[in-house]
């Protein structure tokens, strides 16, 4: 029974099932709050995609934050702050509709284009994530827009409207990464930004947040990932060994790095290592991601590779990486593995 999979069924009954308690030596070690949060990278676009900018600095501010912290936060980001307040609004509402209303949509299948779902691929993992997601593709947004949930009412033409600005955003993101990185100025454009996701990311409160995870230890498996996590704590970064928490500032987008954009920029640029931790309270995040179409073929750019600097992983498609990544989704050092090649 799919509803038996769904988070929300086992919240129903006050207790934890065993399949979604993490193994000791996985749990979240701090749990003390008040949370304290460190002085993270704020980076402030001046409008977003159509905004005056001056490049280089913004190009050194993004490339300082990666290599610091891995990731970074963005204010004046071009997206109005109403739009994102009904963004959140639709997201919540849809997991707060009954639970019927959901199983409609729910499939196992990784390659569907629109589907709820729980935990990361529940059918293979040992332990559970205290998480249900509804994810879906939306570029171009007419392509795949009637596929998406009908209810809420708003929710095709708020997600539809923000599916085209926060690419835009991203697009302009790679832009200046490119730009930084020294690729010709079209490299991201076409196949390697052809695939746009949403994922509504929804953490029901935890009986117990100190033996379940909303999300493992990861690095997304897309090129970028930008996220809007609205008011609440929950998302934390490993820095030097640490986890750190993310304060979720208003009105931000959080930016993430994906595995593509690592092996792209052949590990000048990092992807991060995130997780989500369990609170006592709902959680909703809005994430969307930008991915290679699957027979896009990826490999490191020609421009950051030479004889002192030789190619540190082979040419694959992506749809190869992703058939690894949902094998090994949990350990990152496994992930990239078969794409290395040895010194
Ligand atoms: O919900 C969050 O805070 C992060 C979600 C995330 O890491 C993901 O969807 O890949
Ligand atoms: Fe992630």
């Amino acid at each position: 029974m799919p509803m038996e999979k769904l988070v929300f069924y086992g919240f129903k009954h006050q207790q934890i099932p065993p399949s979604f308690i993490i193994p000791p030596e996985k749990r979240p070690q701090k749990l003390d709050l008040p949370v304290v949060y460190h002085n993270t990278p704020i980076i402030d676009l001046k409008g977003g995609a159509e905004g005056a900018l001056d490049r280089s600095a913004t190009i050194q501010q993004i490339f300082k934050a990666i290599e610091e912290f891995g990731f970074f936060q963005l204010v004046n980001d071009g997206i109005p702050e109403e739009l994102m307040e009904e963004v959140m609004e639709v997201s919540k509402e849809f997991f707060e509709m009954p639970v019927e209303d959901r199983l409609s949509l729910y499939c196992e299948d990784p390659m569907q284009p629109v589907r709820v779902s729980s935990s990361i691929v529940y059918e293979n993992e040992e332990v559970h994530y205290w998480r249900d997601k509804l994810r879906h593709l939306c570029h171009p947004v007419e392509e795949f827009k009637h596929l998406w949930p009908s209810k809420p009412t708003k929710y095709r033409e708020v997600i539809a409207t923000y599916s085209v600005k926060v690419r835009a955003l991203a697009l302009k993101l790679l832009d200046l990464i490119c730009e930084g990185l020294g690729l010709q100025p079209d490299y991201f454009n076409g196949e390697l930004s052809q695939m746009q996701s949403i994922l509504i990311n929804h953490y029901p409160p935890s009986p117990d947040p100190s033996l379940t995870l909303g999300l493992p230890k990861h690095i997304d498996p897309n090129v970028i990932t930008i996220l809007h996590q609205g008011d609440l704590y929950g998302f934390q970064v490993l820095k030097d060994g640490e986890w750190i928490d993310v304060k979720p500032l208003p009105n931000t987008h959080l930016v993430v790095l994906g595995h593509q954009l690592q092996i792209i920029s052949n590990d000048k640029l990092k992807g991060v290592e995130h997780r989500v931790v369990s609170t006592n309270v709902p959680r909703t995040t809005i994430a969307m991601q930008i991915h290679p179409s699957m027979d896009c073929v990826v490999e490191p750019a020609k421009e950051v590779t030479d004889d002192v600097n030789p190619a540190k992983y082979r040419s694959f498609t992506y749809q190869e990486f992703v058939d690894s990544y949902l094998t090994s989704v949990i350990d990152t050092q496994k992930t990239t593995k078969p794409f290395k090649i040895l010194a």
